[in-house]
């Protein structure tokens, strides 16, 4: 492979696509070397069928606004890979949703999901339908509306979504709700279920609580606590809560949280009732962070602004993605940063990641620290399939292990002669050969 070259070349094929083919120029040339040593794989063309998704759903979602106005939006399914088990990845539902945006998550759900050690394959799907000034009811009657095309392409055995951007446990609920109405079927087709129907205890916790386990594994490589570091997040929503709640319970300050519309900061660090506060007022009232520095006047609201122009120890992005630019990561460093770990899917740009790599700091890619979440998502699977529910510790303690299963996977990996851990080469390296050896051995289809 000459990873350039089929970089170009998909470049030609889908030129309207800036986030999958900057998605995809990222792990190919840290897996090169590798699919290099094995010639079967150029003659099989693995890389080609690796990188284009097996197939690609496109629908209209039709539905009617409180106003009685008939709305239109775009609904995608984009089914990645499922050489090592159904489908499996979330649904985003944000204005900015396309298919290049989709083709890029799914395309890094079927190398995260291969790292998670569970048998589940890659997928993602979404609208540009917003949550964000909708009343409940009009959510519903979209998720309803969307549901009503998707469940033809979706099962426990074949296609399992979740929850991303803009959906959780109510939208799961509503989609859920659909499905079951449309198939006459109760099954674990979705997860980040209510706990009453079959949703798996910690699987709202997994994915920030997982990117403090992984955090943690990468600081013990530099015998570093986390007690008493000061941390930046970005985002307030399911992500940042729950890693900002793991790193209030371990002893570190967490400073910032932010939305689209800015980020407070906030000197005293943000401590759990602040944390409940926070809570309440995103999941409950679904206001906006700058409520925050009304309500706790010591902290400052920055309008348009993200946090990464704050000085502190580590950074976990769990906004969006691109959410980290190249200057912004170099001031990042400048400021002292020791680690940063990606809770969100790509936060940090080509150029951003070069400036963590070549200051040698510990960063994480998103595909291996956020890996919790669609790990307990597989472990609801698992506790749906056996029609049993774990208990809370049972679940947590899965997840530790499995993070430190990853965490351990990139190190294999990811070592370079110098010691430095290239987290991300490794998470690309193990992520893909486990997929191109299933893909081998199941042939040319
Ligand atoms: N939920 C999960 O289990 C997993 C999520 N992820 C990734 O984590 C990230 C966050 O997801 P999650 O917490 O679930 O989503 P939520 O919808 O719960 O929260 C998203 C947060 O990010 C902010 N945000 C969204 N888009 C932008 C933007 N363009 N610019 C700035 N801020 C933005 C939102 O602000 P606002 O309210 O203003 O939109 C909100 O605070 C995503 O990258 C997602 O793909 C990764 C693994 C699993
Ligand atoms: O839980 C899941 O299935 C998917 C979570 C997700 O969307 C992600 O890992 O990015």
């Amino acid at each position: 492979m000459n990873a350039a070259q089929v970089v170009e070349n998909l470049k030609c094929r889908f030129p309207n696509e800036p986030e999958y083919i900057q998605a995809v120029s990222q792990v190919l040339p840290t897996i090169e070397e590798e699919y290099n040593k094995h010639p079967e794989f150029e003659k099989a063309n693995l890389i080609e069928r690796l990188c284009i998704p097996d197939r690609v759903i496109e629908f209209r979602v039709t539905w009617v606004d409180d106003k009685g106005q008939v709305q239109t939006n775009m609904g995608y399914r984009i089914q990645h890979n499922n050489v090592i088990g159904p489908y499996k990845g979330g649904i985003r539902f944000h204005k900015s949703v396309n298919l290049g945006i989709l083709k890029f998550l799914a395309f890094e759900q079927t190398f995260k999901n291969s790292l998670t050690t569970l048998p589940m394959g890659g997928a993602k799907g979404g609208s540009d339908f917003s949550p964000r000034g909708k009343s409940d009811a009009e959510v519903m009657r979209f998720c309803q509306a969307f549901m009503n095309e998707l469940y033809r392409h979706i099962g426990p055995d074949i296609d399992v979504p979740a929850g991303d951007i803009g959906v959780g446990g109510r939208e799961i609920g509503y989609l859920f709700g659909q499905y079951k109405k449309l198939t006459h079927e109760w099954s674990g087709v979705l997860t980040g279920k209510g706990r009453e129907f079959g949703g798996s205890l910690i699987r709202p916790e997994a994915t920030g609580y997982g990117t403090v386990y992984f955090l943690l594994s990468m600081l013990s490589t530099r015998n570093i606590e986390l007690a008493g570091k000061s941390v930046l997040i970005s985002g307030s929503g399911n992500v940042a809560q729950y890693a900002a709640e793991k790193c209030i319970q371990l002893g570190a300050k967490v400073l910032t949280l932010s939305d689209s519309d800015g980020y407070i900061y906030d000197p005293d660090g943000i401590d759990r009732e602040k944390l409940d506060y926070v809570m309440e007022l995103k999941n409950i009232e679904r206001g906006r962070i700058k409520e925050y520095a009304d309500e706790y006047p010591n902290a400052v609201y920055h309008a348009g602004e993200r946090p990464w122009g704050e000085k502190a120890d580590i950074a976990l992005p769990c906004a969006t993605q691109n959410e980290i630019n190249g200057d912004e990561a170099k001031t990042l460093v400048a400021n002292g940063v020791i680690a940063v770990a990606e809770g969100a899917n790509m936060p940090s740009t080509p150029e951003a990641i070069e400036a963590f790599q070549s200051a040698k700091i510990l960063y994480a890619p998103g595909k291996a620290s956020n890996a919790g979440g669609v790990s307990v998502s597989g472990l609801e699977m698992s506790q749906n399939s056996e029609r049993l529910s774990w208990t809370a510790e049972d679940v947590d303690n899965r997840l530790k292990v499995i993070m430190k299963d990853i965490h351990d996977n990139c190190v294999k990996y990811g070592t370079e002669s110098d010691g430095y851990i290239n987290y991300e080469k490794g998470a690309n390296v193990a992520g893909f050969m486990k997929v191109a050896k299933a893909m081998m051995a199941q042939g040319i289809v």
